[in-house]
């Protein structure tokens, strides 16, 4: 799954200091010469790269970013401090854009890779250069310039890991929330996530994943209902998907049939996607007492034929989620070593991924075909929807 995840920040450079003004005073030597120094330059601003950086998110709890300025140069010549540069890290894979002009300045692509964004401004120079034969006592100093100012797009393609799958209220944001530092609304409604939401797993301190929150599948998605077709085909390039099940719904439906309605829409959206790695996330075990949790979950495995992954969580208070996480930090790197040593494993997860989205294509073409034709005998209904591009939102 590929989101955009974006922010909005302005940079100033530093100010180069102003040049000093300034006669020799001695005793004993009445008239001394020129001695102010020059200021010195403000600091300039850098992208750097950082591969333990896999969001954005810090940039939008701060806004803007200065480096410092020069000091002004003083008197015996001494020249003013240099302002220290700025250097503001980003994930690796950040795009870097001049927001008023539109300009890529650059992409930053490597660990490491840098790229000056705001030119500090240039010093100021001090009286003392401006002594010559003619003029002994020069009273002419400059000022130190501005630095640049400019205000910064920051673009991250991120690839989600684990793409949470369910129906409406199942408890899929919760489930984010509970994981990573990502704060996407809950409710005690359906539809409450309208655009997906990603989190940042932190496994250890310093290994990490990032998991989708996507709104809720309901039965029929695949034939275009509800909110779902619009983002099961995002799903196609997630390693892994969570399905996250209610064991308590409020409404008629029972757990095993509500798990069951999310498997055929998924096998009838994209077999292979529904051959995908799927772990079964039972979730509201705090709802329920024991003796029915068990007989729930039995019906549930029963009616799926399930023989894969299960766990059981109260995401609410984050319980058994942990090592959800630690499991899937697990299966991720394994994959993720797999591909590194063998190019067939990596062509094969390719070709698997060429062919769900192929899949997904062909389900849209077909559902926007039958819009059309629905549209043309009532002449009341769009197809906009089918097709929409995902922002990142936290
Ligand atoms: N008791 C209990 N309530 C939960 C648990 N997890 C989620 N809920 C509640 O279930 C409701 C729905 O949770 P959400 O996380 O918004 O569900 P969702 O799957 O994201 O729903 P949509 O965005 O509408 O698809 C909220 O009222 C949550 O507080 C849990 O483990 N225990
Ligand atoms: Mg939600």
């Amino acid at each position: 799954m590929k989101f955009v995840d974006e922010a909005t920040i302005k940079v100033f450079a530093g100010k180069g200091g102003n040049g000093c003004l300034s006669f020799r005073r001695e005793k004993y030597i009445e008239k001394g010469g020129p001695d102010g120094g020059d200021g010195g330059d403000g600091g300039s601003v850098f992208m750097e790269a950082d591969e333990n950086l896999n969001t954005m998110v810090d940039y939008r709890f701060q806004r803007s970013y200065r480096a410092e300025s020069g000091e002004a140069g003083r008197g015996r010549n001494c020249t003013g401090k240099s302002g220290l540069d700025l250097v503001l890290k980003v994930p690796v894979g950040t795009t870097i854009i001049d927001e008023d002009s539109g300009e890529i300045l650059g992409d930053l692509s490597a660990h490491g890779e840098q790229l000056k964004v705001a030119q500090g401004g240039f010093h100021g120079l001090g009286n003392t250069r401006f002594k010559s034969s003619t003029n002994r006592a020069p009273r002419q100093t400059t000022p130190g310039s501005e630095g640049e100012a400019r205000n910064l797009k920051l673009e991250l393609k991120v690839l989600a890991d684990v793409g949470l799958l369910g129906l409406p209220n199942a408890g899929k944001s919760t489930f984010i929330r509970a994981v990573s530092a990502a704060t996407p609304k809950v409710a005690n409604y359906p539809f409450t996530t309208l655009v997906p939401n990603l989190g940042v797993v932190k496994v250890d301190g310093h290994r990490s994943f990032v998991v989708a929150d996507i709104p809720g599948l309901i039965e029929g998605a695949s034939e275009g209902a509800g909110l779902g077709v619009r983002f099961l085909k995002h799903l196609t390039r997630n390693r892994i998907l969570l399905h996250i099940v209610d064991m308590a719904p409020w409404d008629e439906i029972t757990p095993a049939e509500a798990a069951l309605s999310i498997v055929r829409e998924l096998e009838r959206f994209s077999p292979t996607l529904a051959g995908r790695p799927r772990w079964l996330v039972l979730n509201k075990a705090d709802l329920l007492d024991e003796e029915t949790f068990a007989e729930r979950r039995q019906e549930l495995l029963d009616t799926l034929g399930w023989e894969g992954p299960v766990y059981e969580i109260s995401a609410i208070s984050a319980t058994g989620t942990e090592r959800i996480c630690q499991d899937l930090m697990i299966h991720l790197e394994e994959q993720r070593e797999r591909e590194a040593a063998d190019p067939e494993v990596l062509a094969e997860e390719q070709a698997t991924q060429s062919r769900m989205q192929e899949e997904a294509r062909e389900r849209i073409a077909a559902l926007r075909a039958s819009r059309r034709q629905a549209a043309e005998d009532d002449d009341d209904s769009d197809d906009d929807d089918l097709d929409v591009e995902v922002e990142y939102v936290h």
